[in-house]
């Protein structure tokens, strides 16, 4: 019987208690791991218990640092939230190689938000339109309470218009509503003011008699939307095609292969699909260490690589002129205020370390991740192939999993210095190396 009704209000020990009772053979060991990870600072402990509901404890990601980005022709060294062995090490890879190549060259090309009222409409589609014409100036007037502050700042609500949907789905309308929330993401302010504009929207209908007994007007729900194309930055790098690596026939031949790779992640979804998760390995980083909501950023970013109705490349490359261009286009609505970001204390420090960047100035350094992460993985795809820099790194995983120690550690990445790391060769090497010291 795992069932347990008012959970929720229970004491966090209770929960504690429930939860290994009914789900743990050994209760001494599943409670003391749980407090294991526990933070000694009770009142830093309190302040991540309340983050979410029914904390019961800490669940910890490296926070690694990737340094050497040049961006803009100014230097930052990128804060990165991740569990996966190697992509730390992959974007300090590019960052150097792109660091003496002129670095990383960005711009935002938007910071539009957008929000909608979804309802359904059974009149007349004219007469629905005269009314939002009619109405329109007071629905944006009758929401200056709530963004009036967002106002004084330069943001607030851009346009409001009415989309008629029902070829799509018998009398659905929307309300389409554009944002400039600056700073922040903007959930929070988005949706209060989309709820109370649905209300109006609707109020204003009954008194003004587009509603009757026939011609139903209801509202559906009014929430933001995480597909935002229009807030979108750009990031580029460049550099003459024969003087990337060395050797100028071997760069050449390089940069070739290196966009044939792209090209390949343009027209082939499922090259497309693992080309872009490599990018996210950068900007989820990024985004989880400055405290964004990686959710809404990854939901936007695949929406935005699928709106030609196929799901292709977020990055592109070409050669033009002898000179070698790899850039990424991609949206990221994201905020330095609002949400975590004067909560969580590593949050802080992140925002800290990159110079207390505005929401633009982040979504540049962001996309930059992006970009380098990408240059790194297709860089090792092309040339070495990924599993030798990969399991280079993930070999003090497979060893922590059989518990090696120190000196075993030593003498196994000492043996694999040369070679190509498998999983297998690992387990046999140390084996190999525990039966000599018997
Ligand atoms: C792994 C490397 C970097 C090795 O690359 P390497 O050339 O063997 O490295 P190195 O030992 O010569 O060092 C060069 C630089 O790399 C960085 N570096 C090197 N080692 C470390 C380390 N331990 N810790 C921190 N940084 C490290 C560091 O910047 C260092 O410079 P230095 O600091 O010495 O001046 C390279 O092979 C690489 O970039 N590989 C790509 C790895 C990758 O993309 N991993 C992501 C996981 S795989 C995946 O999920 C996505 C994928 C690949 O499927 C996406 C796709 O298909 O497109
Ligand atoms: N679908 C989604 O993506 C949803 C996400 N969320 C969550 O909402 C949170 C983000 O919402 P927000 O409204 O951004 O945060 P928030 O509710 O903390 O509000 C941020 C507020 O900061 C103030 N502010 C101060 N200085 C500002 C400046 N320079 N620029 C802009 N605003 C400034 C504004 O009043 C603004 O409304 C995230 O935690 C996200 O996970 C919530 C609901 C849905």
């Amino acid at each position: 019987m795992k069932a347990k009704k008012g959970f929720s209000k229970l004491s966090k020990q209770e929960k504690i208690n429930w939860l290994s009772q009914h789900y743990f053979s050994d209760i001494d060991t599943a409670n003391k791991l749980l407090k294991q990870y526990w933070n000694t600072d009770e009142k830093l402990q309190k302040l991540h218990d309340e983050f979410t509901e029914n904390t019961i404890t800490n669940y910890y990601l490296p926070y690694g640092i990737a340094p050497n980005f040049l961006i803009n022709n100014k230097l930052f060294t990128i804060p990165m939230a991740i569990e996966e062995s190697s992509v730390v090490a992959a974007a300090s890879n590019a960052a150097k190689f792109w660091l003496d190549k002129g670095g990383f060259h960005t711009k935002v090309l938007g910071t539009e938000k957008v929000g909608q009222i979804h309802f359904t409409y059974t009149g007349k589609k004219q007469d629905l339109e005269d009314f939002f014409q009619q109405q329109q100036a007071y629905f944006k007037d009758s929401l200056t309470e709530i963004t009036k502050n967002m106002q004084k700042r330069g943001g607030g609500i851009n346009q409001i218009s009415l989309v008629d949907k029902t070829s799509e789905l018998e009398h659905y309308y929307q309300l389409h509503v554009t944002f400039e929330t600056l700073d922040a993401m903007g959930a929070n302010f988005i949706n209060t003011c989309l709820e109370k504009l649905a209300k109006t929207f609707k109020e204003t209908a009954i008194n003004k008699q587009l509603c009757s007994k026939n011609n139903s007007l209801e509202i559906i729900m009014s929430i933001l939307s995480n597909y935002v194309p229009n807030c979108l930055v750009r990031a580029e790098v460049a550099h003459p095609a024969d003087k990337l690596l060395p050797n100028p026939e071997d760069s050449i031949k390089f940069a070739h292969k290196f966009i044939e790779a792209v090209k390949i992640a343009e027209i082939e979804p499922y090259r497309a699909v693992t080309h872009n998760k490599g990018i996210m390995n950068g900007i989820d980083a990024v985004v989880l260490a400055t405290g964004n909501d990686f959710r809404a950023v990854e939901a936007g970013v695949h929406a935005y690589a699928a709106r030609n109705g196929k799901y292709s490349s977020l990055t592109t490359a070409k050669i033009e002129n002898n000179v070698f261009y790899f850039s990424i286009e991609i949206p990221l609505a994201l905020g330095t205020v609002g949400g975590l970001t004067s909560l969580h204390p590593l949050v802080k420090f992140s925002l800290e370390m990159l110079g207390n960047p505005n929401a633009k100035e982040l979504m540049q350094v962001i996309a930059v991740a992006g970009l380098a992460q990408n240059f790194a993985a297709v860089k090792s795809l092309t040339t070495t192939g990924i599993q030798e820099g990969h399991m280079k790194m993930h070999l003090l995983n497979i060893l922590n999993q059989f518990e090696a120690t120190k000196q075993e550690k030593l003498a196994i990445t000492t043996l694999f210095k040369d070679k190509t790391v498998s999983h297998s060769g690992v387990v046999e090497a140390l084996e190999k190396l525990r039966n000599e010291n018997i």
